[in-house]
């Protein structure tokens, strides 16, 4: 499809990208270009693609696909960086959690010529490193554009049909409505696992051997959400924090709510609830988006109504 791709950030989402577009022969050149010297000597050890740099102008000089892969908070020095060795002509796009924040620190150092379509493929785990990506990541996932006014149509198609060889299905909307819409499923979700980890990881009455000895699978499954990576979730906390605070807001209305009817034994009120999300779980699975993750995302069970 392209004759160089230059992935600039070798984590979980540039590996996957580079071993997926290895499999697929979605690209003649791989250039793989990082801050760090230890994870572009990891990358280069792992085979994953034709030229490593520590320099991102070399990774993406002549490149007709760049694909930003780093911390949100990091998507503007890189593109102040890259900006005076980009081709004209070529397709600049990141792959960040939040997309208004990396539109308005990417967009000012475009330069004219270069189509900039900013994305986000819905797609991850909670480890981090070149060494967690796989192929499969992004297969059957969403894979979000957010393009500005004026993009030019073959440009997105072009990026469209790659991420779709990825494997992905694609959808657009505004930055703003991603944001708003991310802060529910994915970033407060996050939140909550690092908040309710935190919480247990204080208490003094129980023990830390108990927390980990008793943890039953529902706890277990917010430890997965709070192992995620560090840098990458204080970004996404610090770039979409108007979106946050509001999803916040309203969890916190909802949870003091729910907090009265346990106080006053209001059963009618909690079972209402309960019966309410446990639809919005049936929905879920009845409209194929029920992807489960054992082992750690590697195998996407297959749900019997795709069958
Ligand atoms: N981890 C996940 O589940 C998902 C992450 N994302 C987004 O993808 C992006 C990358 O995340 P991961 O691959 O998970 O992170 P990661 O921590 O696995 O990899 C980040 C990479 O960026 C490099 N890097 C950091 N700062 C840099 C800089 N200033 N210049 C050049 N390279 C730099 C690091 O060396 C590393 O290679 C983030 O913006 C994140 O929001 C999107 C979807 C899912
Ligand atoms: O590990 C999980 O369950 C995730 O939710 C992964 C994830 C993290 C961040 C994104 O922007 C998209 C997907």
């Amino acid at each position: 499809m392209f004759e160089k791709i230059a992935l600039v950030g070798i984590g979980l989402i540039g590996s996957s990208l580079a071993r997926v577009i290895h499999r697929e022969g979605l690209a003649r050149h791989v250039a793989i270009s990082t801050r760090s010297e230890t994870t572009l000597a990891r990358a280069r050890e792992l085979g994953l693609g034709s030229s490593y740099t520590m320099d991102a102008k070399e990774a993406v000089r002549d490149a007709d696909l760049v694909i930003v892969s780093v911390p949100v908070g990091s998507s503007g020095e890189v593109a102040e960086e890259i900006a005076p060795a980009l081709k004209q002509g070529a397709i600049l796009t990141d792959v960040g959690s939040t997309k208004a924040s990396v539109i308005a620190q990417m967009q000012p150092h475009v330069p004219d010529g270069v189509h900039f379509i900013p994305g986000h493929p819905l797609a991850g785990t909670e480890k981090s490193g070149p060494d967690a990506g796989f192929a499969e990541l992004f297969e059957n996932r969403w894979c979000i554009f957010t393009p500005l006014p004026g993009t030019d149509p073959d440009a997105l198609e072009r990026l469209s049909e790659f991420w779709r060889r990825c494997g992905s299905n694609i959808d657009t909307m505004d930055p703003q409505h991603h944001d708003m819409t991310l802060a529910i499923v994915s970033h407060l979700p996050h939140i909550i696992a690092y908040n309710i980890v935190g919480t247990a990881d204080d208490l003094e009455s129980v023990t830390k051997s108990e927390v980990i000895k008793y943890s039953a699978s529902g706890f277990r499954d917010f430890t997965r959400l709070a192992a995620s990576d560090p840098t990458m979730w204080r970004d996404v906390c610090l770039h979409n924090k108007d979106a946050i605070l509001e999803m916040l807001a309203r969890f916190s209305e909802d949870l003091a709510s729910l907090q009265r009817a346990i106080r006053w034994g209001d059963g009618e009120k909690l079972f209402d609830l309960f019966t309410r999300t446990r639809a919005v779980r049936r929905s879920i699975i009845e409209a194929g988006q029920d992807i489960d993750v054992p082992d750690f995302g590697r195998q996407a069970v297959e749900h019997p109504a795709k069958q």
